[in-house]
């Protein structure tokens, strides 16, 4: 699949939401795109274990983690997962360990920052598929979401879809 640019995306329509610039790039592929799945989870990463453990099918995995640079909630061994398990990328509002890890891997991240305790099982519960919304962006399940080097783009929906 090609990956239209941020740029021409955010050229092309003027109402295409675009995050703030506040997400690092990890991960072994630079862009991605996809339809998103939605996860609001705070210091606990069962529920993106759980996710990236089913099948992505060119999916993009957001995670709000509320902004928390106290743990890690994803990395090398959930970037393995989600690779293999067909997910484009995951944008985790978070943190994520392994960074050498994950830029092995054919997987896009975008996080806050790394950080090498990773989260605590159990502590906090979450929620799946509810519309989360960080650095100014309200993400959807199903919307579409661009990654690449210039920053994140989410439309309502794949504008290659017509
Ligand atoms: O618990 C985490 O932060 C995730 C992790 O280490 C991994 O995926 O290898």
């Amino acid at each position: 699949m090609s990956i239209p640019a941020t740029t021409d995306l955010c050229d092309a329509d003027a109402e295409a939401q675009v995050c703030e610039p506040v997400f690092r790039a990890f991960g072994g592929r630079p862009a991605f795109a996809g339809p998103i799945t939605t996860l609001k989870v705070f210091e606990d990463n069962t529920l993106v274990r759980e996710a990236v453990g089913r099948p992505g099918a060119g999916r993009v995995l957001v995670v709000d983690g509320g902004g928390s640079r106290r743990c890690s909630l994803f990395g090398g061994n959930l970037a393995v997962a989600a690779a293999t398990n067909g997910w484009a990328g995951v944008v985790v509002h978070g943190c994520v360990r392994d960074v050498a890890e994950l830029a092995a891997h054919p997987i896009g991240v975008r996080a806050l920052a790394s950080f090498p305790r990773s989260s605590e099982p159990g502590l906090h519960s979450g929620q799946a598929g509810l519309p989360v919304r960080f650095a100014g962006v309200l993400f959807r399940e199903g919307a579409w979401l661009c990654a690449d080097e210039d920053g994140i783009v989410v439309l309502p929906g794949d504008p290659s879809a017509g």
